[in-house]
């Protein structure tokens, strides 16, 4: 390295330049055969498609985590790992579009707060963005294939109103990422999370958290409910909390360590077991753990 420095050092403008000119020939040739390699998996994935799904989505949410976290660990030097994240979001996103039409759902929440800024630098500057009234209408849009991907706003706690309630039992769409997952936008957005809604598998990325919808019966106050939640499943976060008029039930969104997708039965198991009075307990999504930030 100190050699590179030093042979740098002794160059002047143009010879920098032509440094600069060469490294930038190399990126785009990369670039032109990356962009082959992902059309080829656009065509594979063609080929595996079941007939007459709805929906065509080429995001695989995990893999990207995967590419992502590989990244942040072995980059050195002075390059801001946000900057260098978000390089490959347009290199994965324009790609991904090749494969298939490539749609982002958005809505906004009861405060009016939406996560454009999240979508835009995730989905990159070509995919479409489009803002749907309703959050209802947005799910339906990922439903019929409308939209491949929505970006929801994530729910905060203690506040009644999410979209969350209003994905059917058997509805395809899932959450599938949070965001933002690797570095913070400056300014505007900087403090708005999201989570990726879409109509795919789950799939895991080595980190993972997976959100559960629990029905419980509504004994006691949400305090409660949280310090019984946190005994019967330590790291868990409840999300939100949603009580249907006139019913003596409630829905609880909790958040829980681990890729636990087909475990619904045994958390269900777990909670009864720490006398917590639930009902159905079904997986909402799963997601890989965004990239803390004291490593970005
Ligand atoms: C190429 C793929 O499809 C998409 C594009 C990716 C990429 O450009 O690396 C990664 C995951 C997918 O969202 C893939 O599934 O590997």
């Amino acid at each position: 390295m100190a050699q590179i420095d030093e042979k740098l050092a002794n160059l002047d403008l143009n010879g920098l330049r032509a440094e600069i000119d060469e490294i930038d020939r190399a990126m785009h040739d990369l670039i032109i055969r990356r962009t082959r390699v992902v059309q080829a998996v656009g065509a594979f994935k063609d080929r595996q498609i079941a007939q007459g799904s709805k929906v065509r989505v080429p995001y695989r949410p995990a893999r990207e985590a995967r590419i992502m976290r590989n990244l942040v660990r072995s980059h050195e030097g002075a390059f801001p790992k946000t900057a260098l994240i978000q390089i490959w979001r347009e290199l994965i996103a324009a790609g991904t579009r090749l494969e298939a039409p490539y749609t982002v759902a958005l809505c906004r929440d009861a405060d009016g707060q939406d996560c454009w800024e999240l979508a835009r630098l995730n989905f990159g500057c070509l995919n479409e963005i489009i803002e749907f009234d309703t959050q209802l209408e947005a799910i339906h849009a990922l439903e019929e294939g409308h939209a491949a991907v929505g970006v929801f706003p994530a729910p905060v706690p203690g506040e009644g109103h999410s979209w969350w309630p209003l994905i059917a039992p058997d509805s395809a769409v899932r959450v599938v990422s949070k965001l933002p997952f690797g570095g913070r936008p400056v300014g505007r957005g900087e403090d708005t999370e999201g989570f990726v809604l879409a109509a795919i598998e789950l799939e895991e990325s080595g980190d993972d958290r997976t959100l559960f919808v629990v029905k419980v019966e509504q004994h006691g106050d949400e305090a409660s409910l949280r310090k019984n939640f946190a005994k019967a499943s330590p790291g868990s976060a409840i999300l939100g909390v949603f009580a249907p008029e006139g019913e003596s039930h409630a829905f609880v969104l909790v958040d829980v360590p681990g890729f636990l997708c087909n475990q619904g039965e045994n958390f269900k198991r777990t909670l009864l077991d720490y006398g917590l009075k639930c009902g159905d307990v079904r997986v909402l999504g799963a997601y890989g753990v965004p990239i803390p930030a004291d490593e970005m």
